[in-house]
């Protein structure tokens, strides 16, 4: 039980073990805790920082930055570098791994991060994040593009801030998700959401429907169902969200239920989604999982994918459990056929009947 003023770093001594790898990580996690404070004060100058806008320059998935990418992303890796617990990081906004200069301390730890995530929130003043993955470094070697490249349930931690009304950090290292509250007074991340629970059953979901004619039919069949509401086969209504940033979609899936869809569509046929694998689905799958809801691509545990490449991108079907247990269902389904309506020999595609074509 935790008490009321519990602090990030009062809490972490009380998760976590006293050994000198428990003790690393934590130290970690309060520097990402300090990068994540910089970068709320950034964000929250809005229009008084000369930080909105967008640059000239596109990142290495072809998008456009915006100079608080750049900006976010830089607070990252100068707070993260020096405190010798990191072996490498990987970001959004850069093209390869980044590993600490040999000259510099090195731990063992290795860190992907979306600096900023939902950045065209940002002109608009709507809430965006920073989503964060941690793995253990399994050989004390430098590491290389390779060592990153280990599915979801493989991290010892994972996490995002949500810069919105209040600043919060959301976290887990494995022994369920917790919220904190950033108390600008103190300067303190405070527990304020202990034990989160995504609630098994839910009447609410997102999903980009402007993308609907490029789904794939199990994923169309499912939001037709829930649009058709109380008069349809779910035979109840549904409610609809979408803030276009992935970070506070899921903040709102931990607090009240839901389930959020980024699927695999037909829009770049070999492009897997939209949303990454190693800093974005990963990371927010271990939290989900951590509050008892289902993370999946539709076909496969989204923490068992083995990643390919450091900004592979992935199909991604999270939230509330039966929600997520019925996508997956509708996609066993198609994928073997059973989906379709029965149509009777006489009339098939090599029936007598078959009418000539016009
Ligand atoms: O603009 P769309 O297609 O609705 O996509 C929104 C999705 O893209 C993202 O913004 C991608 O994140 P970035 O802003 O880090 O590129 C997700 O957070 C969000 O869910
Ligand atoms: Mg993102
Ligand atoms: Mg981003």
């Amino acid at each position: 039980m935790f008490k009321a003023k519990t602090t990030l770093s009062k809490f972490l001594i009380e998760q976590l073990d006293g050994n000198a790898d428990s003790k690393n990580l934590s130290a970690l996690l309060v520097d990402i805790a300090a990068a994540i404070k910089a970068i709320s004060a950034v964000v929250s100058r809005g229009a008084l920082g000369d930080h909105l806008g967008t640059l000239e320059t596109e990142n290495v998935q072809g998008e456009q930055q915006k100079k608080l990418d750049v900006i976010t992303n830089e607070i990252m890796l100068r707070q993260c570098e020096w405190g010798g617990l990191l072996a490498g990081m990987v970001s959004e906004e850069l093209e390869d791994a980044f590993v600490v200069p040999g000259d510099r301390p090195r731990g063992a730890y290795l860190l992907s991060f979306d600096p900023l995530d939902g950045s065209s929130n940002i002109d608009v003043n709507a809430a965006v994040g920073t989503i964060f993955s941690i793995l253990h470094q399994r050989e004390a070697t430098t590491p290389t593009t390779a060592s990153f490249l280990r599915p979801g349930r493989e991290q010892v931690a994972a996490g995002y801030a949500i810069y919105g009304p209040s600043t919060m950090l959301v976290m887990t290292v494995g022994r369920g998700t917790h919220g904190f509250t950033l108390d600008r007074e103190t300067g303190n991340f405070v527990l304020t959401h202990p034990d989160l629970m995504v609630p098994a059953d839910t009447g609410e979901f997102a999903i980009n429907v402007s993308n609907e004619r490029f789904w794939e039919p199990p994923v169309m069949r499912y939001v037709t169902e829930c649009k058709a509401g109380r008069s349809g086969v779910r035979e109840r209504d549904f409610n609809m969200r979408w803030i276009a940033a992935m970070v506070a979609d899921v903040h709102r899936i931990l607090m009240r239920g839901g389930v959020y869809l980024y699927p695999r569509d037909n829009r770049q046929p070999l492009r897997a989604g939209r949303l990454r694998l190693l800093y974005e689905a990963a990371p927010m799958a271990m939290l989900i999982e951590q509050a008892g809801g289902l993370a999946s691509t539709g076909r496969q545990r989204l923490s068992d994918v083995e990643p390919e490449d450091i900004h592979q991108r992935c199909s991604v079907i999270l939230g509330s459990r039966s929600e997520v247990e019925r996508i997956e269902r509708y996609h066993r389904e198609h994928d073997s056929g059973a989906d379709r309506p029965y149509i009777s020999p006489l009339f098939n595609e090599r029936s007598l009947y078959r009418p000539e074509p016009a």
